[in-house]
Formats: C-alpha cells, structure tokens, sequence
C-alpha cells in the first residue's frame, strides 16, 4: 500500500522583518499564500528510510537525511517509537531553492503521508508541532490556504479570503540562500531602528474582499532589497514583468523566484509569455491563489 500527498507551494504577499533576536531568527509577520504549484509525496513502506526524487529540478534536492521529507519521517518515528522504514518519493514540480517553501512542503507532505501509513493517527496539534520543529515555514504548508505566521513564522492564525487571485512566477537559474539572504537583511539593517513587523491592514482587507488591485498596492517584502543585493539581476525580472502589464510584481520570500500579481487568467498567459521572451527567467509559471493545504490524494 501507498499513501500520496499533495502539498502547494506559498508566495508571500507581506514579509515583514524584525531585528535579528539572539537565537539569530527573525521575528515576522509574514502573510503566507498558497498557490497552485504542487509537489506529491508517496509514502511505501521499505526496509530502510530511502529518498527518492522525479522532476526537473530533482538533481539539485539532497537525497539524504538533511532532507526534510526524512527529517519529517524521522521526527514522527521517534515520538511514536517506531522504526522509520519508508520509501518517500518526491515528484517535484515546486522551484528547488526559490523562496517558495518547496521543502517545506515536501517536509509537511511526508508527514501527512507517514502519519496514514502507519496509523500513527496524530492530532493535528501534534503534526503541526512537529512542522514547528522541522522548520518556520513547514507548518503553513500543512495548513495551506492564507495565513498570518508570527514569531519566527510557525505560529499561524488562519486568514480569510473572498476571492481568486492569478499570478505569474518566474523562476530564476538557480536558489538563493534562506540563511544569506536573512544575513545580508542584517547587513543592510546594521545601525537602524527596525521596527517591530506588525501586518498590514490594507492588505488584509484586500485577502478578505478578494480585491485584486488593493492587494497588489499593498505588496511588500522587506527581504526583497537583501535578495536584489545579492542577486541585482532579479531587478531586470521585476521590470520585464511590470511592463508585460503585471499589476504589481514582488520577489518571493527569500527569492530568487520573482512573483507578479495580474487581473485574470488571459493576463497570466500575457505575463509569462512576455516574462520568457524577455530572456530576464528560467522559465515563467503561471498559478493561482489560495490552494488547499496538505492533502491526501491517493491510497
Ligand atoms: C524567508 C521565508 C519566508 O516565508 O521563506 P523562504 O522564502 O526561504 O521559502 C522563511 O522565513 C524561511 O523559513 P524556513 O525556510 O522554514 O526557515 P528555517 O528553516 O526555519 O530557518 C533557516 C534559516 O533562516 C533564517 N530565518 C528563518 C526564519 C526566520 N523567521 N528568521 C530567520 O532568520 C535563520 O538564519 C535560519 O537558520
Ligand atoms: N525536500 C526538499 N526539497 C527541496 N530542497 C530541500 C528539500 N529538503 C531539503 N532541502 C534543502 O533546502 C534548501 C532550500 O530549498 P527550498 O525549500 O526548495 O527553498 P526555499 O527555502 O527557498 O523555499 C535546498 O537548497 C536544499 O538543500
């Protein structure tokens, strides 16, 4: 028996970043939005914990035990006291690297799947501890939909929204590094008064009326500056989508992957046409928002 999971991918539409705190995390408000690119994680019991990868980018996803599919499986076993004997296939679709939460999701993804494969039946305030403990960003992709993440982003307060949203991503050659781009914020911050990061009431009011327009003039990522910086490439990208006629574009989390906000479906394909012709992104993907968490979608 098999048990597959569906887990999607996020975009954050506000990322606002306190001082560095003494544990070196920074404490967020960081409005998570799920989007409809997805990565599945099938659970098949085995005689030993083995990682297996299928997609594009599978060559650059760490097969081993820092990966957090088998951190995830590792985590349940332990608390239950069981062994952690599972085959886990990632059939990735989500960029590698992209400041899209892809191991996170596939971390998550596991969980779920492991926790159906062998009965472990944890609640949900165990799963999403477990998340906690796996990564800031994991517990958001068990819950998918929107949410506010406060603290160092694990602490979720689910956020209601009215309507659909149509983005463009272009994906860029090769990652950025979460802790780098954390680091170069620090650097750049050095000497400021940071202000505590509190969330932004337009947008959550552009969430809640599902108002395309309020919510792409209310976009803010306070990490973009550190990921331009170490990336100023990334500036063409923003610029080549804006002209295309996005309505606002953002770089994603911790980047490198670039988001752009347009009205409708048409616009998307408009977008990403023009995204690819202008040779600024690897390849331009087009998504809508928000998506179902974690899902179990075969047996
Ligand atoms: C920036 C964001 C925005 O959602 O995601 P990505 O864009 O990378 O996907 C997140 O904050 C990334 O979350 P995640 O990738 O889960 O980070 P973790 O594994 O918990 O931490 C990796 C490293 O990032 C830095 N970090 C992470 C979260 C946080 N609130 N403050 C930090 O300073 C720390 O240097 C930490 O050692
Ligand atoms: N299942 C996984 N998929 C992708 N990357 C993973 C996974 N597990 C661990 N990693 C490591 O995490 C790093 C960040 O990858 P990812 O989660 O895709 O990006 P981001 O943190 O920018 O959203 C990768 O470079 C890789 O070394």
């Amino acid at each position: 028996m098999s048990i597959t999971v569906r887990v999607p991918a996020k975009v954050n539409v506000q990322l606002a970043v306190g001082a560095a705190r003494p544990d070196g995390f920074h404490d967020l408000a960081n409005v998570f939005l799920a989007v409809s690119l997805y990565d599945e994680v099938t659970a098949t019991p085995a005689d030993e914990l083995r990682i297996t990868c299928s997609g594009p980018d599978a060559g650059q996803v760490p097969l081993d035990t820092t990966n957090l599919a088998a951190r995830a499986a590792l985590a349940l076993a332990a608390r239950h006291g069981i062994s952690p004997d599972v085959h886990l296939h990632i059939a990735k679709d989500i960029p590698v690297a992209g400041g899209m939460a892809g191991g996170s999701a596939d971390g998550a993804g596991a969980l779920l799947a492991c926790d159906a494969l062998w009965g472990t039946r944890a609640s949900r305030d165990e799963l999403l501890a477990i998340c906690a403990e796996l990564g800031s960003d994991v517990p958001f992709s068990l819950v998918g939909g929107a949410a506010l993440g406060t603290g160092r982003g694990e602490r979720l307060t689910p956020l209601e929204v009215g309507g659909t949203f149509h983005w463009v991503f272009a994906v860029a050659d090769g990652g950025l590094s979460t802790p780098a781009v954390y680091g170069e914020f620090d650097r750049l911050v050095a000497g400021a008064d940071v202000p505590a990061p509190a969330a932004s009431a337009a947008l959550l009011d552009a969430l809640r009326t599902g108002d395309t327009a309020l919510l792409a003039g209310a976009l803010v990522n306070d990490l973009q500056p550190a990921a331009l910086s170490l990336r100023p490439s990334l500036a063409d990208t923003l610029a080549a989508g804006t002209a295309a006629g996005a309505l606002a574009g953002l770089v994603s989390g911790s980047g490198p992957t670039t988001a752009f906000l347009v009205k409708d479906e048409d616009a998307a394909r408009t977008v990403a046409d023009a995204l690819l012709a202008s040779g600024t992104c690897r390849t331009a993907r087009v998504a809508t928002s928000p998506a179902p968490g974690a899902t179990q979608i075969r047996t």
